[in-house]
């Protein structure tokens, strides 16, 4: 039951951390056009923070001054302790207030490119194609708009400050070094190869240990999601027991996992603790030999073993960066990957169709496979004509194709063969808005949307007045039971909702359909049949619906379609019989007397 690498979300993090290219930087870098607009205020940000760090920078230098001042040291440029200290504030004062602005002014930049980036994602969702949909798994693209977005903000709002201080850090930090004492910063700069080779070794071990306790994570989360989302099947089969094994054996081995990559996290920072501060003591040692020889002040010693922690913590923290900025330039990659692709309808407008079609609709030689599977070929040559107004019905075995007939005339996916014409127009040749404005749907599965009864019905005009909301429901035949709800309009369906019954679901798509009004309409008949009373009431709903609309009625059961102009019966992607009701059911040998003999007697 359980579908193996299903939520891959997790892995993604580790996944898109790629080796940087120059391509990859070019690509990802290109994520930082959606700064453009407030490109003023990155400026603005961006003083602040070369101020806040160069202050920053300051602070050694005043402490070494102040103790060879107290000392009695000639070098400091003044005696007075009182205000040196107060210089010392000063510093920190203004670093404090540099870092104010800097964080709110790359903040403002952040959030707004970071809702832009957003913004842009969301409408190319809506706008990219059923196809894109069906080659992804849901939890793949949402973490587009989540997660990758999210490393992305990161990088914006901190790392790239980050990056910017620790290397201004380095490079004036060791600028100042050199000033106070050339050896000493030659010997200290001698000793950090050496610990970079072995932080490096140390950081990838650990790096591959973190992946897999990250994945063994993920295999757990798999599970709770899959078994949350399916609990009705896990009770049903009673593998409650079977599914908490399977739950405690994966947290098992994620806990393993981590208690071994914790070993090495362990062994790993008392190798920084004491390689840097083993590196610290050796500056400090040949340092205090310098102010033996009269070489150096104690002041400056303290300086620069305060300088040398800095940049000690600098280049430590580069690690860190490089990795961050690994993982956001894989995630802009990403996003621009998806913003880059081309959209179905490149003009989606914002302003609904004012075209109306008569509903004329010809299918002329269509031939059709999907895009996922190329190789099978779905339709075979169906050609066909319904006149404005007219009601024909797609019967035939499951997975014949009748709902691909219908999702072409959507245009959903283009036809590979033949054309479709609506009023006489190809499709191919005609704005997607226009197309689908003139074209309701009732599927066979209802979807509600989390919110209240009257959004939903409003789905299919949003800009419906009250009135007209009121009358779709009643025409829809669910009037009755909508105002049986204490709250009637108002109440709240979808997830967290009431749960409404199949033929509740249908009337409400079908009030939504009548709203929309449509030229050309699509019935598609639910298989799991109503009880006699809700049918009754579905059917007399769709009745209304019908009245002078083209419609083309997937049925599934075949006393609905009787009074239909003409049925066309699907077979292995073709049509194999056409005619009414009363010239198919004469041909005793069709396929259509046929399944209605065998509906007939599963009826009896
Ligand atoms: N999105 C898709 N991608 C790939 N193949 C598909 C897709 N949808 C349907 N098919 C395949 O196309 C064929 C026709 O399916 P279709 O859904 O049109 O049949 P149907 O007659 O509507 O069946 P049913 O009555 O069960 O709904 C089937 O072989 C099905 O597996």
């Amino acid at each position: 039951m359980a579908k193996r690498g299903f939520g891959s979300a997790n892995g993604q993090e580790t996944e898109g951390r790629k080796k940087l290219s120059k391509e990859s930087l070019q690509r990802g870098l290109q994520v930082f056009r959606f700064t453009l607009p407030y490109k003023g205020k990155f400026i603005i940000g961006l003083i602040f923070l070369l101020f806040s760090s160069l202050t920053f920078m300051g602070f050694p230098a005043l402490t070494g001054v102040l103790l060879d001042a107290a000392t009695g040291n000639e070098t400091a440029f003044t005696q007075d302790l009182d205000l040196i200290a107060l210089a010392l504030f000063g510093v920190i004062l203004l670093q404090g207030i540099f870092s104010f602005f800097r964080v709110y002014f790359f903040a403002q930049v952040s959030e707004n490119s970071i809702a832009d980036i957003r913004k842009s994602l969301y409408s190319q969702f809506m706008g990219l194609p059923i196809t894109f949909y069906e080659q992804r798994r849901v939890g793949e693209i949402t973490s587009r708009i989540t997660s990758d977005v999210s490393y992305i903000q990161d990088t914006f709002s901190i790392t790239l400050a980050e990056l910017f201080r620790q290397v201004t850090t380095l490079v004036v930090g060791v600028g100042l070094i050199m000033y106070y004492s050339v050896k000493l910063s030659l010997f200290m700069l001698a000793t950090f190869p050496v610990l970079v080779i072995f932080a490096m070794i140390f950081g990838k071990r650990l790096k591959k240990l973190s992946k897999k306790t990250q994945d063994e994570l993920a295999v757990t989360n798999v599970i709770v999601e899959e078994t949350l989302q399916a609990i009705q099947v896990v009770k049903a089969f009673t593998n409650e027991l079977f599914e908490i094994k399977r739950y405690r054996s994966a947290i098992g081995r994620s806990v393993n996992t981590a208690i071994t990559t914790s070993i090495y996290r362990g062994a790993f920072i008392s190798f920084i603790i004491i390689g840097l501060f083993g590196g610290i003591i050796l500056v400090i040692w040949y340092g205090a030999t310098l102010v033996q020889r009269g070489d150096l002040s104690l002041g400056e010693l303290t300086s620069f073993v305060l300088y040398t922690m800095f940049i000690g913590a600098s280049v430590a923290g580069l690690g860190d960066l490089y990795a961050k900025i690994q993982v956001s330039m894989g995630a802009s990659e990403r996003i621009l990957e998806i913003l880059d692709m081309p959209a179905e309808q490149p003009e989606l407008g914002l302003q609904p169709s004012a075209v109306r079609f008569n509903g004329n609709v010809r299918y002329e030689h269509v031939g059709f496979s999907y895009p996922t599977r190329p190789d099978l070929q779905v339709l075979h040559n169906i050609h066909f004509e319904i006149r404005a107004g007219e009601k024909i019905a797609l019967v035939g075995p499951s997975g014949a194709g009748k709902s691909t007939i219908v999702q072409l005339l959507m245009k959903f996916y283009q036809v590979d063969q033949g054309s479709i014409f609506v009023d006489g127009q190809n499709i191919n040749f005609m704005p997607l808005n226009d197309l689908r404005s003139n074209v309701g749907i009732v599927p066979q599965e209802v979807l509600l949307f989390g919110g209240t009864i009257r959004e939903n019905i409003a789905y299919g005009r949003p800009d419906a007045t009250e009135e007209e909301i009121w009358e779709a429901a009643q025409k829809a035949n669910a009037l009755q039971f909508i105002q049986s709800f204490p709250e009637a309009f108002d109440t709240i369906v979808g997830e967290r909702g009431v749960k409404l019954s199949g033929g509740q679901r249908q009337r409400i798509a079908i009030a939504r359909a009548i709203l929309k009004n449509p030229a050309i309409l699509i019935l598609d008949e639910a298989t799991s049949s109503l009880d006699s009373e809700s049918e009754k009431l579905v059917q007399d709903a769709m009745d209304e619906l019908m009245k002078d609309r083209t419609t083309i009625i997937i049925a599934h059961r075949l006393a609905t379609i009787r009074k239909v102009d003409k049925i066309l019966v699907i077979d292995r992607g073709q049509i194999a019989e056409e005619g009414t009701h009363d010239q198919l059911s004469g041909n005793p040998n069709g396929i259509y007397a046929n399944l209605l003999k065998l509906q007939f007697n599963t009826v009896e």
